[in-house]
């Protein structure tokens, strides 16, 4: 039976990690400032960004949300955004995915400062991230958060081969970046990859991490015994119950540790953006911060 790591857990310790960096920042007269972007009424979207808010006030970050019909156009949001980037009480920035049919998510992304990207999704910080570039510079907060995880768990990456599924902008592209980063060797797999060529890639991971929107893709076949596996899906069933992208109840036994759904990356998205959120202030204002995963 795999070990079963504990997002929600974990989470509540960032998150206390994160409030003391808070009060390091006071010291300095420092309040981090975060604006959320929602565009549109999609239910799940109005969860998320209500619990960001929410989230932040309990670590001491001030929130403001912005929220605009579907109807609004594009450029009224990038207009807001040139607004936010000009503000000094604001350190991040970042509109809530997905976006209304009519807009370009691209356009968006681009708009918002690097310096005040809290999502990561710029370009600019996407490049340094690939280039390898060291200090700070937002990344995604879900593949950071699973990388927070996989750090807590002592996880073992140098020499490890780590299979990530799904080449997503949110989360499969960063997470092979980070995982490469720290000297796992790194397969991407995507839709386009032949079924019989996942199959075998899967059952040689040391490490898998899964985001595909499929409803339970990886089977217990899919998965060598120890393996850690961390499954980023959150796929909404008719019922309403949450099931992730992998068989949990048939890869649990299997794997030697792993993620559940609800409960497991869910969590750790939030608590990462409130770190990378008073990071990016302690950048603004020339404070030297100790890294708030390093004291979970
Ligand atoms: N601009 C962004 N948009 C989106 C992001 C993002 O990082 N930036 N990520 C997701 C949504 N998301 C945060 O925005 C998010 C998803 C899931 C959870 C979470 O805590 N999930 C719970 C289950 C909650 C439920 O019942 O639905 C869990 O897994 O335990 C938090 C945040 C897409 N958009
Ligand atoms: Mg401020």
């Amino acid at each position: 039976m795999a070990e079963l790591i504990d997002g929600r857990l974990i989470a509540k310790e960032l998150r206390a990690a994160v409030k003391a960096q808070v009060e390091v920042l006071q010291g300095y007269n420092v309040v981090p400032g975060l604006a959320v972007i929602l565009v549109g009424d999609d239910p799940a979207s109005e969860i998320y960004v209500r619990n960001k808010g929410r989230a932040a006030e309990k670590v001491g970050v001030a929130a403001q949300t912005i929220r605009y019909a579907a109807d609004l156009s594009e450029a009224e949001v990038i207009a807001k955004i040139a607004e936010l980037n000009a503000d000094p009480a604001i350190d991040a920035i970042l509109v809530q995915s997905p976006l209304p049919e009519h807009m370009n998510e691209q356009h968006i992304q681009e708009a918002i400062s690097p310096e005040k990207d809290v999502d990561g999704f710029h370009p600019e910080n996407v490049g340094k991230l690939f280039a390898n570039r060291h200090g700070f510079f937002p990344v995604a907060n879900t593949p950071r958060g699973v990388m927070t995880m996989l750090h807590h768990e002592h996880v073992e990456l140098a020499g490890k081969n780590a299979v990530v599924v799904g080449r997503s902008v949110l989360v499969g592209t960063p997470m092979f970046a980070l995982l490469q980063r720290e000297n796992a060797t790194v397969s991407l797999l995507h839709k386009y990859t032949p079924d019989a060529l996942r199959h075998q890639l899967l059952r040689q991971a040391d490490i898998i991490v899964v985001a595909t929107g499929v409803p339970e893709l990886i089977k217990a076949e899919d998965v060598q015994p120890g393996a850690v596996v961390i499954d980023v899906g959150i796929n909404r069933m008719e019922d309403g119950h949450l099931v992730g992208d992998v068989d949990f109840a048939a890869v649990e036994p299997i794997a030697g540790k792993i993620t559940p759904v609800p409960g497991g990356v869910g969590p750790m998205t939030i608590a990462t953006l409130l770190e990378t959120t008073v990071e990016l202030a302690a950048q603004h204002h020339d404070v030297t911060l100790e890294a708030g995963w390093q004291n979970i």
